[in-house]
């Protein structure tokens, strides 16, 4: 088996999501599964090679977030969803090189056109319709691997539809400013997702980083046909703690500037799945909750001075 060979390689495996051979109900399938479950119990991440996205593509898009991120900064600060997080994101003294945009829910055209004319009030069209045409392959991926992660823990299909039915996306952007001399080259700080996943997609420019197991910091490879698939505090609470939310962070080492895109799966209420909870050696760990109560707990200073947020916040112990 192939996957065996690339997990040694690279500490964080890497599953082929573009092999025809990677069929559900197949040897091949059952083995990915196995491999994904492990990579997310071990480290929160595995990467996903897909070449579901082309290269022209790919370019677009990258190209298109140049003309996003040089568009004026009272533009990028406009008001474009009432959750927190969602919207713009701009450099802020604790991570001064950092700038991120949101688009939600940009499944649909007309999503993405809200977008597009907050920052193109005269409208452009080959932006909406990269971006939507772009965030639609990559949740492919997304429901690839949530059904492979039910399969590995040998949920009945109907979890699987379950958890999709539930989940809404927030496809984001990030751009990274080379650091003044003196200043430091932290893009961001080391932090955990809140999402279920979030697919991280960088172009070229090295930097993303993720913490293993052991502990180490481990360098993210930039190609374009890798994507880093890594768990957030969702699935943590989802798995029951079978799942740790993949600790990651950003530093600024190349001499050009930084895009990468990452598109977010988030639920609504949020709570260990019932299958995977038991009372010997699974004891439920957490409360349901409200996914939106929780993005706006993380910004107060209670979860910023707390050791783990997401239990502060919703755990049972
Ligand atoms: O820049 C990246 O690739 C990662 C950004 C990130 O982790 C985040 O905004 O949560
Ligand atoms: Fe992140």
């Amino acid at each position: 088996m192939d996957y065996e060979e690339h997990a040694s390689n690279s500490q964080v495996p890497i599953i082929n999501f573009s092999d025809e051979n990677l069929k559900p109900g197949t040897e091949n399938w059952d083995s990915a599964c196995q491999v994904i479950k492990g990579a997310l119990e071990d480290h929160g991440c595995f990467y996903a090679l897909s070449y579901k996205v082309p290269m022209e593509l790919n370019n677009k898009v990258f190209g298109l977030m140049e003309e996003l991120f040089d568009l004026p900064l009272e533009t990028k600060m406009q008001k474009i969803s009432d959750k927190p997080y969602h919207g713009y994101y701009g450099p802020h003294p604790s991570v001064p090189l950092y700038e991120s945009l949101g688009i939600p829910d940009p499944l649909t055209m007309e999503n993405v056109q809200h977008f597009t004319k907050v920052m193109w009030p005269q409208g452009y069209d080959h932006f909406s319709e990269t971006l939507n045409v772009y965030a639609n392959l990559v949740v492919e991926l997304d429901h690839i691997a949530k059904r492979m992660v039910c399969d590995g823990y040998g949920l009945e299909q109907r979890h699987y539809h379950d958890l999709i039915e539930s989940t809404s996306y927030l496809l984001r952007s990030f751009r990274y400013a080379l650091p003044k001399k003196d200043e430091s080259n932290l893009g961001l700080m080391p932090h955990k997702d809140t999402s279920f996943f979030t697919i991280l997609h960088q172009n070229n420019v090295a930097g993303l980083q993720v913490k293993l197991k052991s502990g180490e910091w481990f360098d993210i490879d930039p190609s374009p046909f890798m994507f880093l698939i890594l768990a957030g505090e969702s699935f943590q609470v989802w798995s029951n703690d079978r799942i740790e939310a993949c600790e990651h962070r950003v530093i600024i080492n190349e001499k050009k500037h930084r895009f990468s895109m990452g598109l977010f799966s988030l639920g609504t209420t949020i709570q260990p799945h019932q299958e995977l909870v038991d009372d010997e050696e699974h004891p439920r760990h957490y409360k349901p909750f409200d996914y939106y109560d929780y993005l706006n707990f993380v910004g107060t200073k209670e979860a910023l001075e707390s050791k783990c947020r997401i239990k502060t916040f919703c755990g049972i112990d």
